[in-house]
C-alpha cells in the first residue's frame, strides 16, 4: 500500500541480476476489507472504535492507486485489483498465478508488520515451494546500512566521546554485530525462516542501541549509512502476465463502512456519527476536484504521476523561498510532499536527489532543509519499529523522564471526555486550535506548526490521553503514517523523544506564525462574523477586545497560560490583557 510508484521501485527489477529471461510479473494491490472497518480503538477498547485509513487518505489511496494502473497500462501490463482479506486473497493469487515468487514492500509499524507475518506463515504454510522476497523502500536509509548494536550506534552518534573511550571499546568491538555493506538488495533472513526466502530484517531487535533522541540518530545515520541511488523505473526486462481483473472500487465504496454507521454501531473515537460522514463527504467532494480550482490549493491529490512535477516544480521554484513554519502554508511554502510520501508514489531518495541536482544547479543549499527532513522522517519511522509494542503505551517512551512525570492523564470521565470533544471537533475558544481541527476535518491536511500546537493543548493543557490525539488524526489525515503521526504525538505530548519537552503557548504561537489572521479567518467563519476590527490581534484572542469578549466563547484553558512570558508581560504593560 504504501509503494505505489513505478521509479525507484525494488519491486519491479526483481531478477534483475540473476535471470536471463525476462520476469513474468503480475502486479497487484489489495483494497483489505481491514483497512476500511471500524476496529476497537487503542485508548478506550471498550466503547470507542478508531480506522486504519481515515476518508481522506482513503482518497487519496484511491488515486495513487488510480494513477499507477494508468501508468502500468502504459507500459503494456496493468495493476491487478482485488478486495477482501489479504491472506487469503494472496492464497488464492498463487493458486492461479502459478508464481514461484512473491514480492512485497514492508509497511512499517508493528501491527502492520503483524500482518505482513501473517501473510509470509501463510505462504510458507501452504506454498512452500514460493520464494517470498520483501523490500524496505519508504525509508530514506536502508534499515540494512544503519548501525548495527548500541555500540556501533554511539560510535557513530558521538564520535568525540567514543575516540575517549577507544581503548574500551576495541575490547567489546569483536562482539558487535557487522553490517552487511551497501548492496541493492541485501536481506535479512528472519531466524527459523526457510533459508530460500529473501527478507528484510524490521524486528525492534535489528535496531536495538538505536539512539532515543532525533539529534543522535540523524547524525549516526548520516555517517554511517549512504542514501542509495535511485532505481529507474521497472526494468525493460519485465514481462506482464495477463489474468482476470476487477474494477476500480469508487470511494463510497470504501467508505461505506463509515457511512453506513448506524446507531448500534460504537462511535468512531467518540464522536458523533454525522460528524465522521461529514468527513467522508469533505473526502468524496474532493476526490477529483482541480486542486487549481482551489483559493487555499488546500487539496491534495495523490498520485505518482502528480507527486513528480509537484517534486520537481517545488524544488525548482520554491523550495528556496519556502516558509514552513508558518500556520497557514500552501504548496509553495511547505512542501506538501508528506501525502505522496505516505503512499509511496515519491521514494524520499528521488526526494533527495531532485533537491541535490537543485542545489547543484544555484550552487546553494536551497533545498538542504528538505535533504535534512528527510532523515528526520527516518528517525520516526525507525524509532516506531525499534520500540514495538511500546510505542502505542500511554506512558510512551520519554528520554525526559522526570518531565514527563509531570503529565498525568485525565481518566476518562465526564469532564474529561467533554474537553475531548471540544477538541476534536474545533470548539475550544482557542482560534489557532479550532482553525487546524476544522482544517483537518475538511482537507485532511493542516501545517506542521499547527499539528504541533494541536498536540501540546491536549496532552499538556488539557491532560488527555496523547493517543486519543493520534488515532483522531490517524482518522483525519491525508498524510498519515504510523511512525510520524504516532513519533510525533508522543514527542509533543512530553512522553517521547523531546529532550526540552516543549509546551506550546498557543496565543503567542498564533501573534507570531499568523499574525495578520489569515489562517483563523479562514477556517472559522463565525470569528469573521463576529470580529470586525482592523487590529488582526482581534481575531487572535478576541476575548480580551472589549465589543467581542461578551460574544466569543471563552477558551477551556485559562487564556494567560497560553501566552509566553514576554508577551504576557508586554501585553499587560500595555494595558491590552482584558479577559485574560
Ligand atoms: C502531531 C503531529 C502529527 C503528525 N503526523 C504526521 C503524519 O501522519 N505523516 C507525516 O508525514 N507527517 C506527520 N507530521 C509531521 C509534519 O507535520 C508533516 O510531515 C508536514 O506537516 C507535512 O507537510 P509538508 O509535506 O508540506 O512538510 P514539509 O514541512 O515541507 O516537510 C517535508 C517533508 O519532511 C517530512 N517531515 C517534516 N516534518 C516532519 C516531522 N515532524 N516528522 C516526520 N516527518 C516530517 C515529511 O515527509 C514532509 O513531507 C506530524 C506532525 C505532528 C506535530
Amino acid at each position: 500500500m504504501r509503494d505505489l510508484r513505478l521509479h525507484d521501485n525494488p519491486l519491479y527489477h526483481v531478477g534483475d541480476d540473476t535471470s536471463v529471461d525476462p520476469v513474468q510479473c503480475f502486479p497487484v494491490f489489495i483494497f483489505d476489507d481491514h483497512d476500511f472497518a471500524p476496529r476497537p480503538s487503542t485508548c478506550r477498547p471498550q466503547h470507542w472504535n478508531a480506522v486504519h485509513l481515515g476518508p481522506h487518505a482513503c482518497r487519496v489511496l484511491l488515486e495513487s492507486v488510480q494513477d499507477l494502473q494508468q501508468s502500468l497500462r502504459h507500459r503494456g501490463g496493468d495493476l491487478f485489483l482485488r478486495t477482501g482479506s489479504t491472506v487469503p486473497v494472496i492464497l488464492q493469487l498463487l493458486q492461479d498465478t502459478q508464481a514461484t515468487e512473491i514480492v512485497w514492500n514492508e509497511e512499517l509499524g508493528i501491527y502492520e508488520q503483524e500482518r505482513s507475518q501473517q501473510v509470509l506463515d501463510a505462504i510458507t504454510a501452504n506454498f512452500p515451494h514460493v520464494t517470498v522476497h520483501t523490500f524496505c523502500d519508504s525509508t530514506l536509509y536502508h534499515p540494512d546500512d544503519l548501525p548495527h548494536g548500541a555500540e556501533e550506534w554511539e560510535r557513530y552518534a558521538h564520535p568525540e566521546r567514543s575516540k575517549q573511550s577507544k581503548k574500551k571499546q576495541n575490547k567489546k568491538q569483536g562482539k558487535t554485530a557487522k553490517s552487511s555493506g551497501n548492496h541493492l538488495f541485501d536481506r535479512h533472513e528472519t531466524p527459523g525462516k526457510s533459508s530460500k526466502n529473501n527478507l528484510v530484517d524490521l524486528a525492534p531487535t535489528r535496531f536495538e542501541g538505536i539512539p532515543p533522541i532525533m539529534g543522535d540518530f540523524r547524525r549516526a545515520a548520516r555517517d554511517k549509512a549512504q542514501v542509495r541511488s535511485c532505481l529507474d523505473t521497472p526494468s525493460s526486462r519485465i514481462d506482464y502476465g495477463t489474468m482476470k481483473n476487477y474494477e476500480m472500487p469508487t470511494l463510497e465504496n470504501l467508505l461505506r463502512p463509515l457511512l453506513c454507521l448506524s446507531d448500534d454501531d460504537n462511535l468512531i473515537m467518540g464522536l458523533p456519527h454525522s460528524l465522521i460522514r461529514q468527513v467522508c463527504h469533505h473526502a468524496i467532494q474532493q476526490h477529483d476536484t482541480d486542486c487549481k480550482d482551489n483559493l487555499y490549493q488546500g487539496i491534495a491529490h495523490g498520485g505518482e504521476t502528480r507527486g513528480l512535477q509537484h517534486l520537481q516544480d517545488f524544488c525548482h521554484h520554491h523550495a528556496a523561498t519556502a516558509q514552513r513554519n508558518l500556520a497557514c502554508v500552501d504548496n509553495h511554502q511547505s512542501s506538501r510532499l508528506s501525502h505522496y510520501l505516505t503512499f509511496g508514489c515519491l521514494s524520499p531518495r528521488k526526494i533527495v536527489k531532485e533537491s541535490e541536482l537543485q542545489n547543484q544547479q544555484t550552487n546553494a543549499g536551497d533545498c538542504n532543509w528538505l535533504i535534512s527532513h528527510m532523515t528526520m522522517r527516518d528517525f520516526f519511522l525507525y524509532t516506531c519499529l525499534a520500540t514495538g509494542k511500546a510505542f502505542y503505551l500511554r506512558d510512551g517512551i520519554p528520554v525526559n523522564k522526570k518531565a514527563a512525570k509531570m503529565i498525568v492523564w485525565k481518566d476518562w470521565q465526564n469532564e474529561s471526555v467533554q474537553l475531548w470533544h471540544q477538541w476534536a471537533t474545533g470548539q475550544t475558544g482557542l482560534p489557532l486550535i479550532d482553525a487546524g481541527l476544522r482544517e483537518l476535518t475538511q482537507t485532511g491536511y493542516c501545517s506542521n506548526r499547527v499539528r504541533q500546537n494541536a498536540a501540546s493543548v491536549l496532552t499538556k493543557d488539557l491532560g488527555v490521553d496523547w493517543r486519543a490525539g493520534a488515532e483522531w488524526f490517524q482518522f483525519l489525515l491525508i498524510d498519515h503514517c504510523v511512525g510520524a503521526n504516532w513519533g510525533n504525538w508522543l514527542y509533543f505530548s512530553g512522553k517521547g523523544s523531546d529532550p526540552k519537552h516543549r509546551h506550546f503557548r498557543t496565543v503567542s504561537q498564533a501573534l507570531k506564525y499568523d499574525k495578520d489572521g489569515v489562517y483563523v479567518k479562514m477556517w472559522l467563519p463565525e470569528l469573521r462574523e463576529l470580529v470586525l476590527s482592523f487590529d488582526s490581534e482581534a481575531y487572535l484572542r478576541p476575548w480580551d477586545f472589549s465589543k467581542e469578549a461578551t460574544r466569543w466563547k471563552i477558551p477551556i484553558v485559562p487564556p494567560e497560560s497560553q501566552y509566553t512570558l514576554p508577551d504576557l508581560e508586554r501585553l499587560r504593560a500595555e494595558g491590552r490583557l482584558i479577559n485574560s
